[in-house]
């Protein structure tokens, strides 16, 4: 591959499982500046195409590169510690007992590959900076299970870019969050979009509200297909959007967040 910017690049991808198809002829190719948002309803296949581009799946059909290796030809373990993964699927993985800043530190072991002392400072004071860039520095010393669920989100956040990896995939990092919780977490997030130093960014979700200011692109997946991708301002339409989640939607633009709702019935009541 040429491009060195590509980091994620998907041909006809395909997957299935026996005669269902979880995500079916894809293609899509993201750039290192390049912050996406996917967008679609439950079971739409976001969740499969997100652990497609974190090298935890392999395509049925069909031609994946991540960070310009080709999924299949490049042990996927390798790629892993270069993509950062915040999941639902991880949270739940997480031992209550487990201290935020060893959460967070663990995730750079897993890359050093074996203990090395002269490490231990630097990755101690990378994880305290990243805990405090999420607003959450005070929280290092605490337990996972006594932290609440935004905490929690933002402790995921943090050890995923420990590594700093040249890939941050989110899958819906703000379901379970309170309003405050919400926005908070959306503002984070836009200020990562915004650094030019960041990694490429995905981010799922069901809610165009959640999606944060510097996002620029979007991809809108149904039914395992893509219904529309491309520039944020081109492929947020309320036609698309109507399409994607299969009912009549009205869609605002307020500065530079979004909103949704059904459209109302034309008789009213
Ligand atoms: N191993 C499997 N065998 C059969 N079907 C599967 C399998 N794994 C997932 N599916 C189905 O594939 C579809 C896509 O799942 P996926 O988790 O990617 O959707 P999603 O868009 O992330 O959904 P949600 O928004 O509800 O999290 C779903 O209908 C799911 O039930």
């Amino acid at each position: 591959m040429e491009n060195e910017d590509l980091v994620i690049h998907m041909q006809g991808v395909s997957v299935r499982r026996g005669r269902t198809t979880l995500v079916g002829d894809v293609d899509w190719s993201v750039e290192l500046d390049e912050r996406w948002v996917i967008l679609g309803p439950n079971g739409a296949g976001k969740t499969t195409l997100l652990r497609l581009a974190g090298a935890e799946l392999h395509p049925t059909k069909g031609r994946l590169h991540l960070l310009n290796e080709r999924v299949g030809r490049t042990d996927l373990m390798e790629l892993r510690p270069r993509i950062g993964f915040s999941s639902a699927a991880l949270a739940n993985r997480v031992p209550a007992e487990e201290k935020v800043s060893d959460l967070v530190v663990s995730a750079g072991y897993a890359v050093l590959g074996r203990w090395r002392e002269e490490y231990d400072k630097l990755d101690t004071g990378r994880a305290v900076e990243l805990l405090d860039a999420l607003g959450i520095a005070h929280l290092a010393d605490r337990t996972y299970g006594t932290l609440s669920e935004g905490e929690r989100k933002r402790t995921l956040i943090a050890r995923a870019l420990m590594t700093d990896p040249e890939l941050l995939l989110l899958d819906e990092p703000a379901a379970g969050l309170d309003l405050g919780g919400r926005e908070d977490l959306v503002a984070r997030l836009s200020d990562l979009a915004l650094d030019p130093d960041a990694p490429a960014l995905v981010l799922v979700t069901h809610h165009v509200e959640e999606i944060p200011p510097g996002f620029t692109h979007a991809l809108l997946l149904r039914e395992g297909g893509v219904v529309a991708q491309g520039l944020l301002d081109d492929v947020l339409t309320e036609e698309n959007l109507s399409k994607t989640f299969d009912q009549p939607l009205e869609l605002q633009r307020s500065g530079d967040r979004w909103f949704a709702r059904r459209k109302a019935a034309p008789t009213g009541r």
